[in-house]
């Protein structure tokens, strides 16, 4: 059998090496790939009538979950792909088999070094979820306290690992292939997902910042984040309090608890803003399965947030040029725009701001045919940051989170409530928050804030003085020693002046002196010879000894 399969195989090599042989010297290989590969162009020929954004996610499903994450991410990176890509990529959803319960004890049990049933009263070994990268059970505490459990997925890391070195190769294959390809940076986009994915291992940094999100919201009653138990939360298991809520997405089920949906497009809106601005801390991920709505008072609609893996933040003056982007693409000042974006050193401080004013205009101008409240703030941000693109803008990843997360709270508004008027809703935010920046409220909280180090610097202050005041002795006599020696220098250089003509002088008579003289007749000295002689002297004098 095994002798029958390796002759069979022989075969095979021998007509394919026999074929190579005889079709390149040919020029006939074209030939021999469309024939050898027959079946895979029937394939192709069938797959050449999907579109292009189909074929890719089709692709990228075929691949794994690693891959289907990669594309939802890119699907986000509309400053760089085709509207008809991103949005097929859009629809890339997870689809991976649970792993089963004992499996997630036992990775429950390694991290928590506790058996589960020491842990919990209760624990369900049938998954309530199951993603690519994790998977979550329901359990109760001993205190009574209904939790889930997230479990990160066995041997995720290793499959990571070998993915995204798939994936750095074809994103180098795709970048040496031409100019498009490099326009795409691919290997940016792998290297940006590498560092998303890897920040979702680790379930003990959600557990940060999903404490860090809801402290912020404390006192809120827009947003509400489920408590984290820390004694059970750890890099591979993270415990968190059980929320129940409408998934956002269910508008029939909203629209039958009476929720006001206009109240609650708008209460989104002011989430995102809020997080943005006034906390700097923003969660990343706000797609529709990761927000529920507590319906308890339908008429002040309450969001819920879950899986904060993935936080951007903005410091305070990206923070500030976003503001007055926004603010001065509304107002039309695309100049501003322009000044904007080098200011803030978003495009080389070089960059011909006429030129890029103007593109900026042809891009942003046909988005106002439109009445204000059907402007897209996304939309805006990727006609801005792709027109910065081609005059270099470097990619910024807090602002691509930020575009990405604006995206998703824009469509899901509109989802909502059709005519939410975002801009209505966004400016008086954004104005009240640049009024702030520069108002007498700020410079107080900036002192607050510098405060205890300027106590800290308080002790040294007399040592400061006594230095600088020394310095300042030692800066002055040296500055007396370069006064003096700058006047004796003009001094010399007056003397010089006067002193040119005697110089002049002298050079002239050194010069007659020189023509008049016969060298050869030194020894028999004549009248004129004498002359010439005197006149030497005193060109000499007058070049040489004259002060
Ligand atoms: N605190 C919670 N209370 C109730 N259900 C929860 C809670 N946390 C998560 N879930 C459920 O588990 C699902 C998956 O959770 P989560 O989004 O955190 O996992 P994930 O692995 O990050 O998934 P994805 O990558 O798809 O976002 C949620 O959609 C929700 O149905």
């Amino acid at each position: 059998m095994l002798t029958s399969v390796f002759r069979l195989l022989r075969i095979v090599f021998t007509v394919v090496r026999f074929r190579l042989d005889v079709f390149i010297p040919f020029g006939l290989l074209p030939w021999y790939v469309r024939y050898t590969l027959g079946a895979v162009c029937a394939i192709g020929r069938k797959r050449a009538q999907q579109n292009r954004g189909e074929r890719l996610r089709l692709a990228l499903e075929s691949l794994g979950p690693i891959f289907v994450k990669f594309g939802q991410i890119l699907s986000t990176r509309r400053d760089l792909l085709d509207d008809d890509i991103a949005d097929e990529l859009a629809k890339l959803q997870d689809k991976v088999p649970a792993f089963p319960g004992h499996v997630a004890q036992a990775i429950i049990e390694r991290d928590l070094k506790a058996p589960v049933s020491e842990l919990f009263a209760k624990f369900s070994a049938t998954p309530l979820a199951s993603a690519s990268i994790a998977q979550v059970h329901t359990a109760t505490l001993h205190s009574g306290e209904e939790v889930v459990v997230k479990v990160i997925r066995p041997d995720i890391e290793k499959t990571i690992s070998k993915d995204i070195r798939l994936l750095y190769t074809l994103a180098h294959l795709v970048a040496n292939m031409s100019a498009d390809g490099r326009r795409l940076r691919p290997v940016e986009v792998v290297t940006d997902y590498e560092y998303t994915i890897l920040d979702e291992l680790d379930l003990a940094k959600e557990a940060g910042n999903t404490g860090l999100l809801q402290r912020n919201f404390t006192h809120s009653d827009l947003l509400y984040v489920p408590q984290v138990y820390w004694d059970f939360s750890h890099r591979n298991v993270m415990v968190m309090e059980r929320i129940s809520g409408i998934p956002v997405a269910d508008i029939a089920a909203l629209n039958k608890a009476n929720v006001d949906m206009k109240c609650l497009a708008e209460r989104g809106v002011e989430i995102f803003f809020t997080q943005v601005f006034s906390h700097s801390f923003f969660h990343a991920d706000m797609h529709p399965g990761n927000i529920f709505v507590d319906v308890s008072n339908p008429k002040k609609p309450k969001y819920i947030a879950i899986d904060c893996a993935i936080m951007g933040s903005l410091d305070d003056a990206d923070k500030s040029y976003l503001a007055r982007n926004l603010l001065a693409f509304f107002q039309r000042d695309y100049r501003l725009v322009a000044e904007l974006h080098v200011e803030s050193g978003w495009v080389p401080k070089g960059t011909p701001v006429h030129a890029f004013e103007s593109a900026i205009r042809s891009v942003c101008e046909p988005m106002f045919a439109k009445p204000l409240k059907d402007i897209s703030f996304g939309q805006v941000l990727i006609g801005l940051f792709q027109t910065a693109r081609r005059f270099n803008m470097e990619v910024q990843p807090q602002l691509v989170l930020l575009e990405k997360t604006l995206l998703n709270i824009e469509g899901l508004g509109r989802q909502l409530y059709p005519d939410l008027d975002l801009w209505v809703t966004a400016k008086p935010f954004l104005e009240k928050w640049m009024s702030e920046q520069m108002g007498p409220k700020r410079v107080m909280e900036e002192v607050r804030k510098q405060a205890p180090q300027w106590a800290g610097q308080l002790p040294q202050i007399p040592n400061l003085i006594y230095t600088a005041l020394s310095q300042l002795s030692h800066q002055e006599e040296r500055m007396q020693a370069q006064t003096q020696a700058i006047e004796q220098l003009s001094k010399e250089l007056q003397k010089g002046r006067k002193n040119i003509p005697f110089r002049l002088l002298g050079i002239l008579s050194l010069a007659s002196a020189w023509m008049v003289t016969d060298p050869e007749s030194l020894e028999h000295l004549q009248t004129a010879d004498i002359a010439s002689l005197g006149l030497f002297l005193v060109g000499l004098y007058l070049l040489v000894l004259k002060p």
